[in-house]
């Protein structure tokens, strides 16, 4: 886990189920006094999420029905990174894209409360769209927080840099995304796995996420290949353009992609938390030079 990652001490789900109630319903006593979480459940995974939220960072988040739940250790430790890029850059303000930003808006919060980062939040999903607003609303953050609908599930960037939003007229620091990971053309989609059952255990956490948010023609490689196209399109709009990926395997693919396209400013990451691993890729059409691999 990133070094400044507050996730990296283990939280005292003991004394946050006492302190958070609707937490404390979800966990389970054992017999030495302490609580103890089922990472299987999709409720216990929503309060858990909602809780450290709001013990770490004062948000105070819902998710849409069956919608994805972010894990907030990833999360972060994305966040972290990107922080990581940015600081030799010394901004005094910093305007990021979180692509996809989910009923949660999980990314555009974190990066709004925890650093004043103003961010534009893209979501293409109706029900989505209204429980990101909402949560921006709750948490007052709608200063700095602006989440636009996408129109056309196909495109990036190119609804929002041509729509009428004041702030399609801006440059934007960076981009981030969490890209649908299964492919909707597979003949059983989330057949698809991103561990090597022979090296890494079974994953701790259970899947959540409707079909639309994690399913995508292609799968997370086509979805990428789409952000690198449009970022030749927009390459003087984003300064570091950045997407995770959900399977070491196809790390290499996107780096070919770039190579391809002479796209030679380009640095990856790996993300850790407990079993789980995910990586990210960065690339950026500017001279600045974009920090080399730093796994956390
Ligand atoms: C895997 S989810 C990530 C949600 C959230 N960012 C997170 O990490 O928890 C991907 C999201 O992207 C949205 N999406 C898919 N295609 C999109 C597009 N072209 N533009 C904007 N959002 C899109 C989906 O509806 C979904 O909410």
């Amino acid at each position: 886990m990133h070094p400044r990652n507050v996730l990296r001490t283990a939280p005292d789900y003991t004394k946050l189920a006492i302190k958070y109630k609707d937490f404390r319903q979800v966990c389970q006593l054992e017999l030495n006094g302490k609580v103890s979480i089922n990472f299987r459940n999709e409720r216990t995974l929503r309060e858990l999420t909602k809780m450290l939220l709001l013990e770490y960072f004062g948000l105070h988040v819902d998710f849409a029905p069956g919608s994805l739940v972010p894990t907030l250790a990833l999360r972060l430790n994305y966040i972290l990174w990107l922080e990581d890029l940015l600081a030799p850059l010394k901004l005094a303000a910093v305007k990021g894209i979180d692509i996809g930003c989910g009923s949660s808006c999980i990314y555009s919060l974190l990066a709004a409360k925890k650093n004043q980062w103003k961010m534009v939040a893209l979501e293409s999903k109706r029900e989505n769209i209204e429980y990101a607003r909402e949560n921006v609303k709750r948490n007052e953050l709608q200063h700095l927080v602006e989440v636009f609908e996408q129109p056309d599930k196909q495109s990036i960037f190119k609804s929002f840099f041509e729509s009428s939003s004041e702030l399609a007229k801006e440059q934007f620091h960076f981009c981030l995304c969490n890209p649908p990971f299964f492919d909707s053309n597979a003949k059983n989609p989330f057949d698809a796995n991103t561990r090597n059952p022979e090296r890494r255990p079974a994953p701790s956490n259970v899947r959540t996420g409707t079909d639309e948010e994690l399913t995508c023609a292609g799968g997370e490689v086509s979805f990428v290949q789409r952000i690198v196209d449009e970022s030749e399109a927009f390459k003087e709009r984003v300064l570091i353009f950045t997407s995770m990926l959900g399977v070491k395997a196809n790390v290499p693919k996107i780096l070919d992609y770039l190579r391809e396209r002479q796209i030679s400013n380009v640095c990856t990451t790996e993300f850790h938390q407990g079993h789980t691993t995910r990586w990210a890729v960065a690339w950026s059409f500017q001279q600045t030079s974009l920090q080399i691999d730093t796994a956390k």
